[in-house]
């Protein structure tokens, strides 16, 4: 058996007791479903030519037999509805839980290739679809065959030609429901792409109305509008035929196989073959054995659905995180700061060119080191090697002697601390927002923190201080204030290593200075690793280090690197004379 099929079947592990229980009831039902036309059939065959004190009697406990099979019946179709759908339920609760501690786990770079939405939709429509078939797949495959199967052989006893006669015709309506119902499926796939264009027009209309009205084009966004809702509606029309072509050739051939039956039927009582009591016994067994035909049919789509769903679901859980623990792995506790790279080189997975080739540096802890140099020249990427949120390719980068790749990725981490351009907060309070840094903090520590980032004021100022929901509307933070939530996360975390990517660079000159305030107060006595375009923010930096195409190009203090009028006076010179 493949990892695949093992993976899947493993999911219903935890739950075969119940999945037992599940089919036992489905064949009960299904088997229930088969003997009352057999019961009317000894009533109106047996039972009714005997004498009135013996009917009277019979009928009695036929009554009696009847109402206990309906009660059978009725608790195996509520355990297969409730506990069948809560297995369903529960196996799609551990398929969710185990593809979102595998998608923790993965690397930056499998995010880098992915777009977010798009795992989100795989995940919630693929999940259904896998549950669905997990659940409805067996059970519906096992009535179904109980019942058409069960009907053939008590009809067969009864009479087998006119049994043959009317089975000829479920072959046939197999393969025209099964024609109809993939055509059917095809047309509404292309529905979905038609609406979908229209939404994602009207979104791109909607969202860029500014646009669309100072350039007065509102009549080509009309018309765009027109022709692409135009087709939707010429594509639902299409699907409406090959639906109606499903249901009502299903109808046909039911109402088909009653005619053969009647005419079958007439034929061979006229000869004496069959009497009128096995004619209504086949009258009745019409719709046990039609059922099951519909029934198998919607199974092949299910169960092309919910493989489909569990390939793509395999897919993600088969990625393997290309940054993990070592085998020997340790923890460092108790981190001075010092950083070296030695030969460290780089390059992105899929690219054809290293970022940078061979950088030596060494910095001593708590030094302020900041990077400097033209866009696209590697001054993130080199950053984001120390917390390994991508590998070296070649060469070793230490902190305190160690290479970080013989640390514990999370022991790693829980020592820089990272603040970017682009500030994350997540739907909840301020205080919540802020104990991200550390999730056991107290409140006390919480508000320290964000006194210590400048951030305690404004907070204060908020609707309900601390507790005010940052994702409810009309609750609008300002660049800057953000800014100074997320530099209190990382008060709060406290690591002794520290990343500023960009940190200011989106703000105004007012917020800035606030926010380099708080920047200055968090770096000190920590080593401290400054990303900044405004050379101004970085001037009292200890060693400015400018990289270009060619790896690190000039290192000195400010007042050097201007002494030296290579290409840092130049950047300075271009920003501020
Ligand atoms: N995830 C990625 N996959 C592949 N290439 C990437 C990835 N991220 C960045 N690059 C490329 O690597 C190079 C260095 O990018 P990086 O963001 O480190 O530069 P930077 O100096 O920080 O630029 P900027 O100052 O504009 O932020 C660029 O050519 C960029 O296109």
């Amino acid at each position: 058996m493949g990892n695949k099929a093992k993976t899947f079947l493993s999911y219903y592990k935890p739950y075969l007791g119940l999945f037992i229980a599940d089919m036992v009831c489905a064949f009960i039902a299904a088997g229930i479903n088969l003997i009352f036309p057999l019961i009317v059939r000894y009533i109106t065959g047996d039972v009714l030519k005997s004498s009135s004190e013996i009917v009277v009697g019979l009928i009695i406990k036929i009554t009696l037999l009847m109402l206990f099979l309906i009660l059978v019946e009725f608790l195996c179709n509520y355990f297969i509805t409730s506990y069948g759908h809560i297995m369903g339920a529960r196996m799609e609760h551990d398929m969710r839980n185990d593809i979102f501690e595998h998608l923790q786990k993965l690397s930056f770079s499998y995010y880098d290739d992915q777009k977010v939405g798009h795992i989100m939709s795989r995940i919630t429509n693929d999940l259904f679809d896998i549950t669905e078939l997990c659940h409805h797949g067996p059970e519906d495959l096992l009535i179904s065959i109980t019942k058409l199967v069960g009907s053939f052989i008590i009809l067969m006893n009864i009479d087998l030609k006119l049994t043959i006669i009317v089975f000829s015709f479920i072959p046939l309506m197999f393969v025209y429901a099964y024609y109809y119902n993939m055509k059917m499926r095809e047309a509404f796939l292309k529905n979905r792409e038609k609406i979908s264009l229209i939404n994602a027009g009207l979104e791109d209309s909607l969202s860029g109305i500014r646009v669309v009205k100072s350039f007065t084009n509102e009549e080509i966004e009309l018309k765009k509008f027109k022709e692409n809702n135009v087709e939707f509606v010429k594509s639902k029309s299409h699907s409406y035929h090959y639906m109606a072509k499903y249901h009502s050739g299903i109808n046909a051939f039911g109402s088909l196989i009653y005619v053969a039956l009647i005419i079958g039927a007439s034929f061979f009582i006229m000869k004496n073959q069959i009497n009128t009591v096995d004619l209504i016994t086949f009258l009745l067994y019409i719709n046990t054995f039609l059922e099951p035909v519909r029934k198998l049919v919607n199974f092949g789509e299910q169960f092309q659905n919910g493989i489909t769903g569990f390939e793509r679901f395999y897919e993600i859980l088969s990625v393997h995180p290309d940054i993990k623990d070592s085998k020997d792995a340790i923890e460092i506790r108790d981190v001075k700061g010092d950083i070296s790279f030695e030969n460290v080189s780089f390059q992105y997975h899929g690219t054809t060119d290293a970022v940078f080739s061979n950088i030596n540096l060494k910095i001593n802890a708590g030094d302020y080191i900041a990077l400097v140099g033209p866009s696209g020249v590697g001054k993130t990427t080199l950053c984001s090697l120390i917390p390994r949120f991508y590998e070296v390719t070649s060469g070793t980068i230490r902190i305190d002697g160690t290479d970080i790749r013989d640390v514990k990725l999370k022991s790693l981490r829980q020592n820089i601390g990272i603040v970017q351009q682009d500030v994350y907060l997540f739907t909840g309070s301020v205080m919540e927002n802020i104990r991200y840094g550390k999730p056991d903090a107290t409140d006390e520590e919480i508000i320290e923190a964000a006194k210590k980032a400048n951030a305690h004021d404004f907070i204060m100022e908020l609707p309900n201080g601390y507790d005010t929901d940052i994702g409810q509307r009309g609750i609008k933070l300002s660049g800057g204030q953000k800014q100074r939530i997320s530099i209190a996360r990382v008060f709060l975390k406290n690591p002794p290593i520290l990343i500023f990517d960009e940190a200011t660079s989106a703000l105004d000159n007012e917020s800035e200075k606030v926010v380099q305030q708080s920047l200055e107060k968090l770096a000190k006595n920590r080593t401290t690793f400054v990303i900044a375009h405004r050379l101004s923010t970085i001037k009292n930096a200890k060693k400015i280090l400018v990289l270009t195409e060619n790896g690190i190009a000039e290192e000195g203090s400010h007042e050097e690197l201007l002494a030296m009028n290579g290409l840092y006076a130049q950047l300075y010179n271009m920003q501020f004379k």
